[in-house]
C-alpha cells in the first residue's frame, strides 16, 4: 500500500480545516464579498492593464518607452502593431469592467462585446489629443523646475509625468463612462509615484507637480491651465453630505476649482467647492476653505525665532 503523503499531525488538522471551509462557504459569510462573473468575464486584469499602459506610453512617447531603437522610417510599423495589440487588450478589459459593474448592480449587459470594442476605438481616436496635452505637461515640468536638465529627463524620470500619463489616459476612459478601469489605472500611478489623482479630476494643460509624493487631487477638482503643485498638497472635499437614509451622497461637486496659473506649495490643504482665483500662490502648509480672489498670496504666519538655542534645549528639558 502506498504510504500517506500526510503526517499524522497534518491528518489530525483536516477536520478543523473542514470547519473553516464550512464557515467561509456559508452565505452570510461570503455574500458581501463574493464577485460572480457575468458572461464568462472575470475581473479586469491589473497585469493586462499594466501592459496596456506600457504600450500606450510607447505609442505616446516613442523611443522613451517601448522598443528602444525606433527610427522615423519604422515608426508606422511599430505604432500600427502596437495600436492593434492595445485595441484588443483594452477592449477585453473594458468588457470585463462593464460586466463587473453589471454583476454588481444586476444589470443586463448583453451588448458588452460591441460596447467594449466601440469604446476602445473611441478612446484610441483621442490619443493624438492626449499626446498633444502631455507634451504641454512635459514643457511645464522642464520650464518649472530648475533641476530639470532637459524635457527628456522629465519624460523618463519625473513622477509628475508618470502620474499625468496615467491620469490623462484614465480621464479619457472616465469621460467615456468606462467602469472601474480608469480607477485601476490611476491607482497604478498612485502606487508608483505617491501621487493620488482621481480619474474624474479635470486638469488643464501645462500642469506640473514637483516631487509629488503625498499629493491628493479629488474627483470633482477643476484645474485650469499652467497650475503647479508641490509635494503633500491636498485638493480635497470639506464635508460628506448624506441623504435622507443616512447614505453618503456621491458625485456632487465637492473639490476645489483652481483657475489658471495657480501655484500651491508643499503641504497646503485646499478643501471644499471653493474657487482659487487666477495667478494665486498658496504657501506651504496653508489651510484654505474659502474662495480666494485672483492674484492673492496666502502664507502661513511666520514662525518666531527662539531667544537662544540654549534656552530652547533648557526649556525642553524642564
Ligand atoms: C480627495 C478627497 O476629498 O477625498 C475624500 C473623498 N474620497 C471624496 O472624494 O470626497
Amino acid at each position: 500500500m502506498k504510504k500517506s503523503q500526510f503526517t499524522p499531525e497534518e491528518l489530525q488538522g483536516m477536520p478543523q480545516l473542514e470547519a473553516v471551509v464550512d464557515e467561509l462557504c456559508a452565505p452570510e459569510s461570503y455574500e458581501a464579498v463574493y464577485h460572480q462573473s457575468l458572461h464568462g468575464a472575470p475581473m479586469p486584469s491589473t497585469e493586462a492593464l499594466a501592459e496596456v499602459v506600457e504600450r500606450l506610453k510607447a505609442a505616446l512617447f516613442p523611443g522613451y518607452y517601448g522598443p528602444a531603437r525606433v527610427v522615423l522610417q519604422s515608426m508606422r510599423y511599430h505604432l500600427s502593431a502596437n495600436l492593434d495589440s492595445i485595441y484588443r487588450l483594452l477592449s477585453e478589459q473594458i468588457r470585463r469592467g462593464g460586466c463587473f459593474i453589471c454583476a454588481e448592480f444586476a444589470n443586463d449587459c448583453t451588448s458588452c462585446e460591441r460596447y467594449s470594442h466601440e469604446t476602445a476605438m473611441r478612446f484610441l481616436q483621442r490619443l493624438p489629443e492626449i499626446r498633444r496635452v502631455l507634451a504641454t505637461d512635459v514643457r511645464a515640468a522642464f520650464e518649472g523646475d530648475p533641476a530639470a536638465k532637459s524635457p527628456g529627463e522629465t519624460i523618463f524620470c519625473y513622477p509628475s509625468i508618470t502620474a499625468m500619463i496615467h491620469h490623462r489616459i484614465a480621464h479619457e476612459l472616465y469621460r467615456l463612462d468606462v467602469p472601474i478601469i480608469p480607477r485601476i489605472i490611476s491607482e497604478m500611478a498612485h502606487s508608483k509615484t505617491g501621487i493620488d489623482i482621481h480619474p474624474g479630476a479635470q486638469i488643464g494643460e501645462e500642469f506640473f507637480i514637483d516631487h509629488g509624493t503625498g499629493v491628493v487631487v479629488g474627483e470633482t477638482c477643476i484645474i485650469g491651465r499652467g497650475c503647479r503643485l508641490y509635494q503633500g498638497v491636498t485638493l480635497g472635499a470639506l464635508s460628506f453630505p448624506k441623504d435622507g437614509d443616512g447614505k453618503l451622497v456621491k458625485g456632487t461637486p465637492r473639490h476645489p476649482i483652481l483657475e489658471d496659473n495657480v501655484t500651491v506649495y508643499a503641504g497646503a490643504t485646499v478643501l471644499g467647492r471653493i474657487t482659487i482665483g487666477t495667478g494665486t500662490i498658496i504657501g506651504g502648509n496653508v489651510w484654505v476653505t474659502h474662495d480666494v480672489p485672483a492674484g492673492s498670496k496666502l502664507a502661513q504666519a511666520r514662525s518666531s525665532v527662539a531667544e537662544s538655542s540654549d534656552k530652547m534645549v533648557a526649556n525642553g528639558r524642564r
